[in-house]
């Protein structure tokens, strides 16, 4: 999700239409750089998200399903389907903070 500041209120990122996403953290090995990529499960794979991660985002666990940060454009936020996933998603999360 994102964070539109003007009507203070979280939409879904991408189209209009909430929908379940996919979300995965892919590490580039040879640049060391990490990015956050999540897909519509929808049969359209829309990409929702696509953002790098940069040394020092503060990674805030909001609830336990609810985790957030900011880049220099948007806050995104992540409303988890479930605690597993926000638990797995948030290790891997400061694993790729903590080796930028
Ligand atoms: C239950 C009912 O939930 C809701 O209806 C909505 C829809 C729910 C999902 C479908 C979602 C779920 C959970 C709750 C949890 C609380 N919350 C909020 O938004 C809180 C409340 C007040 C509001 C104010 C600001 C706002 C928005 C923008 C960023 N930010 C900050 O505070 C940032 C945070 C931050 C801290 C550190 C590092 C990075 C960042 Cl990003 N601080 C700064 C210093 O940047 C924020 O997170 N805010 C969510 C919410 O309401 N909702």
């Amino acid at each position: 999700m994102l964070y539109d500041d003007v009507h203070k209120r979280w939409v879904p990122a991408g189209s209009e239409a909430p929908s379940i996403s996919r979300v995965h953290i892919y590490h580039h090995p040879g640049a060391n750089s990490f990015r956050v990529v999540g897909r519509t499960l929808q049969a359209d794979q829309q990409v929702v998200i696509n953002c790098p991660l940069v040394k020092g985002i503060k990674y805030n666990q909001a609830t336990p399903n609810f985790h957030q940060w900011r880049d220099p454009k948007h806050v995104w936020g992540l409303n988890f389907g479930s605690l597993e996933d926000a638990a797995l998603f948030a290790h891997s999360m400061m694993h790729a903070l903590q080796a930028l």
